[in-house]
């Protein structure tokens, strides 16, 4: 019932201020909202708006619907002509920015101006300023935060789960809501405010499908779903031009749970046969369990579950002999290392349930390393919280300086084949040649086959290095590395492409496209 007492609440304001104020609501138990970001170096492009987008998704979770962003510059006249128009239009308007000590903010100050207020010491933000801002006086800077519209009233954000109460206050001047522009104050503060926001009326269910064909071969598909569904379900349609797995993700929203798992179920059989992907969006957190089930199915190859219970076994064994302290994990951004990341990550997990420290990771940069590269192992490091131990230069340099700078490491995993060049004679565990720096090589994936981590990467929805779906089947450096000529086609318009990585059938030409 609370959007309902809010509103009352609202109008109640609003009609003892100004009997002529009326909001706009489209339906009974429609909440909605408009943001305002309030900063010129927004406009300028010198700082990225993450505020809205931050907003957005949390009102959506609350069942606010999110009507429009306006950005506008730290310009008195032009944000309190926003500020009364959207607080006409809206339930909720939310600003962010422009409340700063500095003469350029003047956030206050509009909203003032729209509703013919004046700014006043508000007396508990003054106490507030004296007691953590260190306030002496009313002329101090600090004391700016608390000249606010004279009508303001503050409200008190509470950690859920703990039920503390905040320090600092949300200034709220009738339905305007003023939140800093520091997007870590700001994100602390607003996951406080639910309360004050959430609307269970409006609660919205969603559904999410992942189609492996384009836009255009679906777009008749979604049209006729529209017009016949329009009503009870929204459908979106989104494409992804870098995504490995699929091409297009449809989204299905409903306020009837029940009714949007049946929407799903008969759009899924209109679409074209084989089409829907079952892609996992958060692999990395399902990894435990999902690797540990591949070993269980029987839809799939046992000779390929029998390698993989062998990889599983020596990472284990590697475990109970050097423990995580005295591992790194070599990680380079190729296929292999990236299938044998998650599959260490994933005994990690089922055999350490509670491990939060980062795991290291071991990569010494060749001299021409492919952008590609670099950024996946970026996001590969924040992905598996990974420790990156970064050299550059020759391998067994490299390796000298790892000893010396973390001499308690004494194994590294590695993603070696035995098809890999002189790794015929490996095994699980390999010392480093004697002229090398000694270090204990974990081998568990030298078994495996170029189809076999394929078959894994693809199957678990693993993310790999964008470079694999235009043709590259191994990468080197930039200077002896190109896509595989055997994957090599013209399209319909006469152009030369290269079809994905996992689609090459002959793994004794993986390293087709490399010189060296
Ligand atoms: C820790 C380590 C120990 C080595 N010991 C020896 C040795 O004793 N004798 C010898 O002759 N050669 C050794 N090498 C070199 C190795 O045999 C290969 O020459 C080298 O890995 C490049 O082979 P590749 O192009 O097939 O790469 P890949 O197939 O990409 O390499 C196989 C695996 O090695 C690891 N790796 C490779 N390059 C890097 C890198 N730049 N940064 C981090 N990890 C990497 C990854 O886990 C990768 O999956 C060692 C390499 C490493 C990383
Ligand atoms: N400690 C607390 O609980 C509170 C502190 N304050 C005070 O408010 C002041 C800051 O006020 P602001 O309005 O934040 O000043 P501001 O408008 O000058 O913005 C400060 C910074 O936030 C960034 N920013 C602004 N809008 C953004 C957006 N949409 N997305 C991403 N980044 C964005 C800007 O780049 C800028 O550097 C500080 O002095 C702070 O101490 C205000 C409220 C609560
Ligand atoms: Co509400
Ligand atoms: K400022
Ligand atoms: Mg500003």
């Amino acid at each position: 019932m609370h959007s309902l007492r809010s509103l009352r609440r609202i109008i109640s304001i609003f009609s003892h201020i100004n009997p002529t104020f009326r909001t706009v609501m489209t339906s009974s138990n429609e909440c909605s909202a408009g943001i305002i970001v309030i900063g010129d170096e927004i406009l300028k492009g010198q700082t990225a708006d993450t505020n809205s987008h931050f907003i957005c998704k949390h009102l959506f979770s609350w069942g606010v619907k999110v009507k429009r962003i306006s950005v506008v510059g730290d310009d008195l006249q032009t944000i309190a002509k926003e500020i009364s128009d959207f607080s006409q239009k809206f339930t909720h308007v939310i600003t962010t920015g422009g409340i700063g000590p500095t003469h350029d903010d003047v956030t206050f100050e509009g909203v003032a101006q729209a509703f013919g207020d004046k700014l006043s010491p508000n007396p508990d933000i003054v106490k507030l300023c004296k007691e953590y801002f260190g306030a002496e006086d009313m002329s101090s800077p600090k004391m700016k935060l608390a000249m606010v519209p004279s009508t303001a009233r503050l409200v008190y954000g509470v950690t859920k789960k703990t039920g503390e109460k905040n320090k600092f206050p949300l200034v709220v001047i009738r339905n305007v809501c003023v939140f800093p522009g520091v997007p870590s104050i700001l994100e602390r503060s607003f996951v406080t405010l639910e309360d004050l926001f959430k609307n269970p009326a409006g609660k919205c269910y969603m559904e999410e499908i992942y189609v492996e064909k384009d836009e255009v071969s679906i777009a008749a598909v979604l049209t006729e779903f529209d017009d016949k569904h329009r009503r009870e379900v929204t459908l979106g349609s989104y494409p992804d031009f870098t995504n490995s797995f699929y091409k297009v993700k449809l989204t299905l929203e409903s306020n009837k749970a029940d009714f949007l798992s049946q929407a799903k179920r008969s759009l899924i059989d209109k679409l074209p046969e084989g089409s829907v992907v079952n892609f996992d969006k958060d692999p990395v957190a399902n990894a435990a369990d999902r690797v540990f089930s591949v070993l269980q199915s029987q839809t799939i190859d046992k000779p390929f579950r029998d390698k993989l219970q062998h990889s599983i076994n020596i990472i284990e064994q590697s475990l109970e002999k050097y423990g995580l302290d005295e591992t790194c994990i070599g990680f380079n951004g190729g296929k292999d290392c990236t299938a044998i990341l998650h599959l260490f990550h994933a005994v990690i997990k089922r055999k350490y349930p509670d491990y939060a420290d980062k795991l290291k990771a071991l990569y010494i940069r060749s001299k021409l390393p492919f952008p590609e590269v670099e950024q996946f192992i970026q996001v590969s490091r924040d992905r598996y919280n990974l420790d990156m131990l970064n050299f550059n230069g020759r391998i067994r340099d490299c390796l000298g300086d790892l000893r010396a700078q973390q001499p308690n490491i004494k194994a590294v995993v590695m993603g070696t084949r035995n098809t890999d060049p002189y790794s015929s004679h490996l095994e699980g565990f390999s010392m480093t040649d004697t002229d090398w720096p000694q270090f204990m090589r974990v081998n568990p994936m030298l078994g495996w086959t170029y189809s076999d981590v394929w078959f894994f990467l693809r199957s678990l929805y693993i993310p790999y290095c964008s470079l694999y779906d235009r043709g590259y089947t191994s990468l080197g450096s930039m200077n002896n590395t190109h896509p595989n000529p055997v994957l090599q086609f013209i399209d319909d318009r006469g152009v030369v492409c290269y079809k994905p990585a996992y689609l090459l059938q002959e793994g004794c030409k993986e390293r087709d496209g490399r010189n060296t």
